[in-house]
């Protein structure tokens, strides 16, 4: 099994591990990301910059159990950098707490670099080109998969971790099981790997052995100090910090001498390899470790503490006298170890694009010129370039490119928003919802003014009381303009927060307030070329109100947090039931603007005017409320039109249509009843239904006798055709559909044309 695993339902696709992945080795598939092993070099760095911690090591903690509670003897070997992490208790009482889990033997893993020593002074006695160290695993993986040419620089010596497998296997017989503590990751990739598996059988991070302290309850700083197993390592113990190595082979270093080069970290490491891979240096021996700090600074280490710290600990546990106990049969003389080890060239080839197949993917995110190519690294590529072959190589996907994503959001923004204006033309005229019903003056007189005013490009004010349908004659001017095939977009002011009304509005740029992760277009440029109706116009800041009238004066949108202006052609109509002149006088509404957009104003009348209206416009949301629920309400008692010409509507249409349709749903006949309305209207008419002058209109008493006609026509039609509603309508020279909502209407049944 692999070293590291992926949750895959903790992946949320943030590229952190494709950004901290020296190599590339993630694929991003459509769900999450996942490791590619044969490029990976076991850094560890997508584990600790997971911010899911969907990269998780795979679990070795109950490997190990079942090792400790089999009759197998089991030695542990703690790596050199153990001082630094298990600062808390001393060396004896780690020992002592590991042999209270049940391992036969500790050794200290700086043993096997002193084994190792011999055979790195030989190979750099016997080199005559540049040799790079090969005891730290990652960059032995990086050289093997990445850069094969440098596999012949590689020391052919095995590492001290394999050296102490060797050894302890060696002396013991090959029964025995062996297993390392170690800060590293690549460590575990390490003992699977062709050319030095069978030594170590297991790799445990100084995580995983807190963890098992942690399940067994056992708490090493309380316990007796033991002492070491094995062979006392001396100068060994300086391994895990910067030019330890020299210091533990016994090289001399000056930092004059550019012949020998050490470095620690991604970064330099990366730098230095390259330069070995271009031949831009030749130096003698480049002793490298992939992590910063080197082995102190693995990825299971002690993120508390500082590397001087750190440091200061392994120095400390060098000139400190552990307690240590060696057996006899470690210091017998025996044959030479091998410690000698090859390395393979693992590079897995990618097909590489060319030119034209990159500029395909970079056209695909809407790249076309250099200067689209931001190379912002969202998508964990350090250039879009990268990317691009990324995704020709299936590593990557387009989805990944965050400009070209936000870019599609706000295309398909603009693109609903337009639809769902068309679409909900189509409902009005379908349903009739876009006609205003009134028969009485006031009605006559704003359906004149719309007719007006629709056409030109003039900015009008909508004044008047809540639901009078201020909305809906703003709906009719955009129809009646010459722009009614552009998007009419409809903004409450109210309903939007003050703060988000700007952005929403005139849009934002990326930056300017916390959660602009991006550009946005307003809602003004999405009306480019139509209407904006702003209701609620008197409830807008000071400021939005200064910014607005900006606007109106020089038809130039400017984005929040933006300076670049953009040209719009938008006509603004706008609405309120407040009494704007009295802002004016009172300061909160702004002459200059007020006077701008009061050039043409239509005041609605309140219902409570229009009474002459009420029956009409009452048979008129019955007809709605009949299609809504779907039921044979053919009309409405007189009583009940009496008492609601009687009402004063303070909610005016609206709370008629309110009125109407609840009142259809409560009736179990065929008429709405008096009974049926909410109470305040039976105790109005009860106290005035002799004095109710009859208002009736001639289209109100029409009404029921056309009803009866145009249903026994409907049923006639239907008879001659059989009962088939297509050739009915046929018949009746009307529309197919027009026939249905005819039968809908009565509460009649046909047959369609295939039953
Ligand atoms: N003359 C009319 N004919 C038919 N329906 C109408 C008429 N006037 C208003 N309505 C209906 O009444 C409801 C309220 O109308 P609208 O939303 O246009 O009022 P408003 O004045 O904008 O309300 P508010 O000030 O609360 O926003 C809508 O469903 C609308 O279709």
């Amino acid at each position: 099994m692999e070293p590291i695993i992926t949750l895959t339902e903790k992946c949320r696709k943030c590229y952190s591990c494709v950004r901290s992945c020296p190599v590339k080795a993630i694929k991003v598939e459509k769900n999450y990301s996942e490791i590619i092993f044969e490029r990976c070099i076991g850094c560890g760095n997508c584990l600790s910059n997971c911010p899911q911690h969907a990269k998780v090591v795979t679990d070795k903690v109950g490997v190990t159990e079942k090792l400790l509670a089999s009759d197998q003897t089991v030695i542990a070997v703690l790596g050199c950098s153990f001082p630094a992490f298990f600062h808390s208790v001393s060396s004896g009482q780690l020992v002592a707490g590991l042999k209270k889990l049940g391992f036969a033997e500790v050794h200290e893993g700086a043993a096997g670099v002193e084994l190792i020593a011999g055979g790195y002074a030989e190979a750099i006695e016997k080199s005559a080109g540049s040799l790079i160290s090969s005891h730290c695993p990652a960059i032995v993986d990086l050289i093997e998969r990445h850069y094969p040419s440098l596999i012949k620089n590689l020391v052919g010596v095995i590492s001290p971790m394999v050296a102490m497998g060797r050894f302890l296997k060696n002396v013991l017989g090959p029964d025995v099981k062996v297993v390392y503590l170690s800060s590293c990751i690549a460590a575990k990739f390490e003992i699977q790997a062709e050319e030095t598996t069978g030594a170590i059988d297991t790799v445990l991070t100084y995580r995983e052995l807190e963890e098992i302290f942690k399940n067994r309850a056992i708490n090493p700083a309380s316990l007796k100090e033991e002492p070491f197993d094995g062979l006392q390592p001396h100068l060994g113990r300086l391994f895990p910090i910067s030019e330890g190595t020299f210091k533990a082979f016994s090289i001399a270093t000056d930092p004059l001498d550019t012949e020998i080069v050490t470095a620690a970290g991604e970064v330099n490491v990366m730098g230095i390899i390259r330069d070995l891979a271009s031949g831009r240096i030749n130096p003698r021996i480049v002793d490298v470790r992939f992590c910063y700090e080197g082995c102190i600074g693995g990825p299971g280490k002690n993120s508390e503490l500082t590397e001087f710290y750190k440091r200061n600990l392994i120095i400390s546990h060098f000139k400190n006298e552990a307690p240590y106990r060696t057996a006899p049969h470690y210091l017998e003389q025996r044959e030479p170890l091998p410690l000698t080890r090859s390395f393979a060239n693992k590079y897995a080839k990618f097909k590489v694009p060319k030119g034209s197949d990159v500029k395909k993917v970079l056209h695909a995110t809407n790249k076309f010129t250099q200067k689209d190519e931001l190379n912002c690294r969202a998508c964990g590529y350090r250039t879009c370039r990268e990317y691009a072959v990324a995704v020709f190589q299936g590593l990557a996907d387009l989805e990944m490119c965050l400009p070209y994503n936000l870019q599609q959001l706000e295309e398909d923004r603009g693109r609903l928003i337009e639809k769902y204006e068309l679409a909900r033309r189509e409902l009005d005229r379908e349903y009739g919802d876009e006609f205003i019903v009134g028969e009485d003056m006031k009605t006559h007189e704003v359906l004149d003014l719309i007719k007006q005013v629709g056409p030109t490009p003039t900015t009008v004010l909508i004044r008047g009381e809540s639901g009078t349908g201020k909305e809906l004659t703003a709906r009719a001017i955009h129809r009646y303009s010459k722009r009614n095939d552009k998007p009419l977009v409809t903004v409450n002011c109210t309903t939007i927060t003050d703060s988000l009304l700007e952005s929403e509005l005139f849009g934002h740029k990326k930056g300017a307030f916390t959660g602009a992760i991006a550009d946005k277009k307003g809602l003004f440029e999405a009306a480019d070329g139509g209407t904006i109706f702003l209701d609620e116009i008197g409830d807008i800041t000071p400021k939005l109100q200064a910014e607005l009238l900006r606007v109106l004066d020089s038809g130039d949108v400017r984005p929040v947090g933006g300076t670049a202006a953009k040209k719009v052609d938008v006509r603004l109509i706008a609405a309120t039931n407040k009494k704007l002149e009295e802002g004016v006088r009172d300061g909160w509404f702004r002459e200059d603007l007020y006077y701008r957009l009061n050039v043409f104003a239509i005041t609605m009348p309140p219902l409570r005017s229009r009474v002459e209206s009420i029956p009409l416009l009452a048979h008129h949301f019955l007809e709605k409320a009949r299609n809504k629920l779907n039921k044979s309400i053919v009309g409405l008692e007189d009583r009940a039109v009496k008492a609601m010409m009687q009402y004063s509507w303070p909610g005016n249409i609206r709370e008629m249509q309110n009125v109407i349709e609840r009142a259809a749903v409560l009736t179990h006949d065929e008429i709405i009843k008096l009974g049926n309305l909410p109470l305040v209207f039976a105790e109005n008419y009860a106290e005035e239904a002799d004095d109710v002058p009859d208002l009736r209109s001639f289209k109100h008493e029409r009404e029921p006798h056309v009803m009866r006609v145009e249903k026994k026509l409907i049923q006639r039609y239907l008879a001659d055709a059989g009962g088939n509603v297509s050739k009915a309508a046929q018949l009746a020279n009307i529309p197919r559909r027009t026939f249905y909502r005819l039968l809908d209407k009565h509460g009649l049944k046909g047959r369609g044309a295939n039953s």
